[in-house]
C-alpha cells in the first residue's frame, strides 16, 4: 500500500476481445485467470480495485464491478466509467489483456511528481502505452468530451492531457506483453514451458 496517497486500480475487460475469439480477461495462464494476475499486481499498492465490465462473470473476483456508462464506445468509455466510480485522485488503468505486468512495473507509475501529471504512461521503443498507466480522476472529463464527439482513439484522449511517458527498460519490456490473439497466448505459454 502506498502510505503517501490512496490508489485505486481500475481493470478494463469490456471489450470485445474479437480478435482472441472469447474473454481475454478471463484466459487461464499459469493457473489464473488474466483478471487475477492483475489484481495480484496491483491489490498491494491501491485502496480499492475496480473492475470495468458488462458481464457478470467478473464478479467472481470479489472486487468492485461496474459496468460501461457510455456502452459499446471503446476503451476511453471503460476509463471514463472506472474514474467516475473512483474515489482517488489517481487511478492505476490496466488492460484485462497484460498478464504479466507487476507491481514493481506500476509502482514506477506511481513514483512519479502525480500532482503535474494527468497521465503517466509507458512506451516501448517509440509505441506508447496507455492502457498500463496511472490517470488522474479529472480525466474523465476529457473522456466524456471526447466520446460526445465521437471520438474513440485513446491516443486522442491522451494527447489531450498532460502526460509523463517513461520508457521501459530491456529486461521489463515482457511484462507489458499485450495478449491479443490466440498466437500471442502460445508466445507466453511456451515460454514458460521451455
Ligand atoms: N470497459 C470497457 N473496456 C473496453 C472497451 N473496449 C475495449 N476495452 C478494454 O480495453 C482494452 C483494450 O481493448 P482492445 O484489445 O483494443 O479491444 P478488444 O475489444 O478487447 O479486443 P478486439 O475485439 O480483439 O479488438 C481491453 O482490456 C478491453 O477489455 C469498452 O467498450 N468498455
Amino acid at each position: 500500500m502506498n502510505n503517501e496517497e490512496n490508489i485505486t486500480g481500475i481493470i478494463l475487460a469490456g471489450g470485445k476481445s474479437s480478435r482472441m475469439g472469447s474473454d481475454k480477461g478471463l484466459l487461464v495462464y499459469n493457473n489464473k485467470t488474466f483478471v487475477e494476475h492483475i489484481i495480484e499486481a496491483m491489490q498491494p499498492l491501491v485502496s480499492e480495485i475496480i473492475i470495468v465490465s458488462n458481464t457478470k462473470d467478473y464478479d467472481q473476483f470479489a472486487h468492485k464491478r461496474v459496468e460501461d456508462i457510455i456502452p459499446d464506445s471503446g476503451p476511453i468509455a471503460g476509463i471514463h466509467t472506472g474514474l467516475t466510480h473512483s474515489n482517488t485522485p489517481s487511478n492505476f488503468v490496466v488492460s484485462c489483456d497484460v498478464p504479466l505486468i507487476n507491481r514493481l512495473l506500476l509502482e514506477k507509475l506511481s513514483l512519479q511528481d502525480k500532482e503535474i501529471y494527468d497521465v503517466v504512461q509507458f512506451e516501448d521503443n517509440g509505441k506508447t502505452i496507455p492502457l498500463i498507466a496511472l490517470y488522474k480522476k479529472r480525466c474523465a472529463k476529457k473522456c466524456i468530451e471526447l466520446l460526445d464527439a465521437n471520438e474513440k482513439r485513446l491516443r486522442k484522449l491522451v494527447s489531450a492531457l498532460e502526460v509523463k511517458t517513461i520508457s521501459i527498460l530491456e529486461k521489463e519490456r515482457v511484462l507489458v506483453a499485450n495478449i491479443n490473439t490466440v498466437d500471442d497466448f502460445k508466445v507466453i505459454k511456451n515460454a514458460v514451458n521451455h
